[in-house]
């Protein structure tokens, strides 16, 4: 069957195509992301077709979750080769509002979640997750989504998200998806294009200490000693800049001295190299 794609950009015309899918008894699957897709969020649109008959999915570059010195202007965007892509993975929605069809007056409400947002990028973006919390609580409003695939390379964005749904009863269930990597093992994202090619050959070591972190984890080298060491090893890169990296429970993002069998740990990075601030993570259990 040949996949089409319908592009819809504002609010009224996306309620009127939910409702016709809604009255066909249809489930309704949605991906939001920021565009400039790659296979991270072609994994996503898949997963949501082999589960969902509907698959809606969002392009749209919140400003409310940057902040002010952050990258929002020169966020790489390309609504074409995205719409290709869209299709050729299964997404029959392509909901791409501009920032006056979603934001047309100043907003006045913030939905900010307590907690899981206070460390990790919400320490280093101070008010990112209520960006983030805003601006999802809108789409599934627009949406009615039965399920939502979200990356756990943004494993934050997924604790926050799942909090913000089970605190507030919204009828959708969040569906985390892996990481998907290149080949050397870097985590895609849409921000991989900044890199000079000296910058993205130093980038491998995230990865790479990350992998190294788990061989440590299950040899019972303490959290604090695996967090020293791979301080230490990405260090060792000239063009790396550390913004953090942490060995913490998950999804609760507290800190333990020593994980018990069967607690999920996630270690997490925010590294800089150059202007390209890049995170990636690790979730596992002993
Ligand atoms: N490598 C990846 N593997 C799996 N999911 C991903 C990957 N990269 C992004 N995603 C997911 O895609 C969704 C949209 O993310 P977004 O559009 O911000 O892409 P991005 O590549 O993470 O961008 P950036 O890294 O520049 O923030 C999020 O749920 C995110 O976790
Ligand atoms: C979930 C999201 C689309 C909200 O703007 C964004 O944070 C992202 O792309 O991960
Ligand atoms: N994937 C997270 C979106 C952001 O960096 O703003």
């Amino acid at each position: 069957m040949i996949q089409t794609l319908e592009q819809i950009s504002t609010i009224a015309e996306m309620r009127v195509h939910i409702k016709e899918a809604r009255r066909q008894g249809k489930t309704i699957g949605m991906v939001p992301t920021m565009g400039y897709l790659h296979e991270g969020h072609l994994s996503l649109a898949r997963a949501a077709k082999e589960n969902c008959d509907v698959v809606v999915m969002s392009i749209f570059v919140n400003p409310l979750q940057f902040g002010p010195n952050e990258d929002f202007e020169r966020y790489p965007r390309d609504i074409e080769r995205d719409r290709e892509l869209a299709r050729s993975a299964g997404v029959d929605f392509l909901f791409t509002p501009e920032v006056s069809e979603m934001y047309p007056k100043p907003m006045l409400t913030n939905v900010s979640v307590s907690h899981v947002t206070e460390l990790l990028c919400g320490k280093s973006r101070p008010g990112h997750f209520d960006g983030v919390a805003t601006v999802v609580t809108k789409l599934f409003q627009i949406v009615q989504p039965d399920y939502a695939f979200f990356g756990q390379k943004d494993a934050q964005q997924v604790a926050v998200v799942s909090q913000m749904v089970a605190d507030l009863s919204m009828p959708v269930q969040i569906v985390p998806c892996p990481i998907v990597r290149e080949a050397d093992g870097l985590a895609m994202s849409s921000r991989n294009v900044y890199l000079t090619p000296e910058e993205r050959e130093e980038a491998l070591v995230l990865s790479r200490s990350l992998k190294q972190a788990e061989a440590w984890l299950y040899e019972g080298v303490a959290l604090r000693d695996i967090q020293e060491r791979m301080i230490a090893m990405i260090s060792e890169m000239p063009l790396a800049a550390i913004e953090y990296v942490e060995v913490l429970r998950y999804p609760d993002l507290v800190p333990v001295e020593q994980p018990t069998p069967g607690e999920s740990i996630i270690v997490a990075l925010a590294v800089r190299f150059g202007k390209t601030r890049l995170i990636d993570n690790l979730i596992t259990s002993i």
